[in-house]
């Protein structure tokens, strides 16, 4: 069996949250205009800093991107997906989010939006969070994408 490899390919870790509300909705945010995969919708999140723990980095990045308060002990490792991307090797680890404190708004990103687990296939989102979407699903209890988006919220 060949294992790829991508010498020359530094690992490049991400991290991101799936916020998960009382309704069961997941938030999604826009990636802005003039970022790599802008327009595309994602799990809000970012790279480490030098010397950050992965939890440190997503409670620093919920704060800054949507200025909501949410402790390491609330992080739900959930999921990862794991892929060449550019220059680099893309490590991106997917935390659930049930409890926080404030109100998320979109600081960074072009838009927010609560949507059914179902429906998550209708927001175009980059290519690593196909697998990150299906250990979604599975770690909540969805099992299939079936209708059409329904109460997804825009906010
Ligand atoms: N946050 C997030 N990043 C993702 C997802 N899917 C995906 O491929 N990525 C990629 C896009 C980027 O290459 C990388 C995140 O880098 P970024 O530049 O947005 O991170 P950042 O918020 O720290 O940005 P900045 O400091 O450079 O402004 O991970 C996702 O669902 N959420």
């Amino acid at each position: 069996m060949t294992i790829p490899q991508h010498p020359g390919h530094p690992l490049f870790p991400v991290v991101a949250a799936a916020l998960v509300d009382d309704a069961g909705r997941v938030l999604l945010q826009q990636r802005p205009e003039g970022k790599a995969l802008a327009g595309l919708w994602e799990f809000p999140g970012g790279k480490l800093e030098q010397g950050e723990t992965p939890e440190a980095a997503l409670v620093r990045e919920l704060l800054e991107e949507l200025d909501i308060a949410v402790s390491p002990a609330a992080l739900e490792p959930a999921g990862f997906a794991s892929e060449p991307l550019a220059d680099r090797h893309l490590l991106l680890m997917l935390y659930v989010v049930r409890d926080w404190a404030g109100t998320p708004r979109a600081l960074e990103a072009d838009g927010l939006v609560w949507c059914r687990p179902e429906d998550m296939a209708f927001w175009p989102m980059p290519p690593a969070d196909g697998p990150l979407v299906r250990q979604l699903h599975a770690y909540l209890g969805f099992s299939a994408m079936t209708e059409a988006p329904g109460d997804s919220g825009m906010v």
